[in-house]
């Protein structure tokens, strides 16, 4: 497979495999419990078919758009996943790299293990960067986080509202998933915000196999006990608190249906993203495409609806902005990218989407992003039969 030219995201998918350990594997590529949502969310794409125009003139093609009053060079940017230094030395600062090597934004996990300095570095003010926040029991950890960021240049804070507690993802207890001792998670500054645990303890954290695992002993067994994410996290209360300790954009990442669209825009927040954590939390929500329409009507243009999760090809960004999404985000796509080749790796996975998406455009007649539309799309009834939308 290493031998071969990767000629798209399915073949960097299947190469990257074979870099990584079952560990890294199965930690980035799994979802919860029966991976129900994980499989939905590509599904989702083939439920819908193209309704290309002919005739358009498509010499010329503007596949850009505009966040954060930047130009960006297409509507896909990198969705913040932990530890990206399991899959490469350079984590997330070759996903960094990449990313202002071709012009587009970048999310930062909470959970990176490049610093957030050293990874906005990278985009020498070309690109710009969110921050993926986790709200911890201790307020504290979140806010000298969130402080830090907007110090370091990030322009949008994404709060990310579907993990009051994290989902039950099997490898991750059956690996007894544990951050190796050489990486380290950079974004925190005190000891007790992260834990690092011995050899006796990631026993007594539930490391033993002769014992079933103890609750939380996935992932989630890197955060110290009295420091979990914040379970009491509510819309009454919790945007408010954000916007008093930062003047960046405040973004949820997490929205699945129009009631919350609708608390978001009335919060006053600054955009929303489509997203069921790539499938990773509860098990059995809808695919995101499908969650999108609904979402798209409630925001009604007053605050911009970008999307995640089972994005693989240029015609899935194609069909997210049909339905009314502004932009789209990749998550495991990049870390494909990092294991197979590092930067160059991820610059690959970049350049494939980009041209995946700008054919898609031409041959369905749309010379910019503004003239995608719902016309462009027929749906896929369960029974075979096609309907207009
Ligand atoms: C390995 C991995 C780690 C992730 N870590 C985070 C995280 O720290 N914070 C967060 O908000 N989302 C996290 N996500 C979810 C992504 O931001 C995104 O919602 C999801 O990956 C999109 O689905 P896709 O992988 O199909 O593109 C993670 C996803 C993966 C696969
Ligand atoms: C405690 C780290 C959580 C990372 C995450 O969000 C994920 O694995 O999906």
């Amino acid at each position: 497979m290493s031998n071969l030219e990767v000629l798209s995201i399915a073949e960097l998918e299947a190469a990257a495999m074979e870099k990584m350990d079952k560990m890294t594997r199965e930690y980035y590529n799994s979802g919860s419990d029966r991976e129900i949502t994980l499989r939905d969310n590509l599904a989702a794409f083939d439920r819908y078919r193209l309704r290309p125009r002919v005739l358009k003139d498509v010499s010329r093609i503007d596949t850009s758009t505009q966040l954060w009053g930047k130009k960006i060079s297409f509507p896909l940017c990198i969705a913040p996943a932990a530890m990206a230094k399991l899959a490469h030395p350079s984590g997330e600062v070759g996903i960094s790299r990449a990313a202002a090597n071709a012009g587009v934004a970048v999310g930062l996990s909470s959970f990176s293990t490049s610093s957030m300095e050293d990874v906005v570095a990278q985009g020498a003010g070309a690109i710009d960067y969110a921050i993926q926040l986790y709200v911890f029991q201790n307020r504290k950890t979140s806010e000298v986080l969130v402080r830090r960021a907007e110090r370091a240049g990030f322009k949008a804070v994404f709060l990310t509202v579907d993990t009051p507690y994290l989902g039950r993802r099997i490898n991750e207890v059956r690996n007894r998933f544990k951050l190796p001792p050489h990486l380290q998670l950079l974004n925190f500054e005190n000891p007790g915000d992260v834990a690092v645990y011995s050899e006796n303890e990631t026993k007594a954290h539930g490391g033993d196999k002769g014992k079933p695992p103890a609750a939380g002993a996935g992932v989630d067994s890197i955060l110290p006990q009295g420091n979990v994410n914040d379970a009491s996290l509510n819309w009454e209360t919790d945007i408010q608190w954000l916007r008093s300790i930062t003047k960046l954009e405040i973004w949820v990442k997490g929205i699945l249906t129009a009631e919350d669209t609708l608390l978001a825009v009335q919060h006053g927040v600054d955009g929303i993203i489509i997203s069921n954590h790539g499938g990773r939390q509860l098990d059995g929500v809808t695919s995101t495409l499908d969650a999108l329409p609904e979402c798209v009507a409630a925001a009604a243009g007053r605050i911009p609806v970008h999307i995640d999760g089972g994005i693989r090809r240029g015609t899935d960004i194609f069909k997210a902005l049909a339905l009314g999404a502004d932009c789209c985000w990749v998550g495991r796509i990049p870390l494909w990218g990092l294991a197979y080749d590092g930067q160059a790796g991820v610059e690959l996975a970049l350049k494939l989407l980009y041209e995946e998406f700008k054919l898609c455009m031409s041959l369905a007649g749309c010379k910019s992003v503004k003239e995608i539309s719902r016309d462009h799309l027929i749906r896929v009834k369960t029974d075979g039969t096609l309907a207009r939308l």
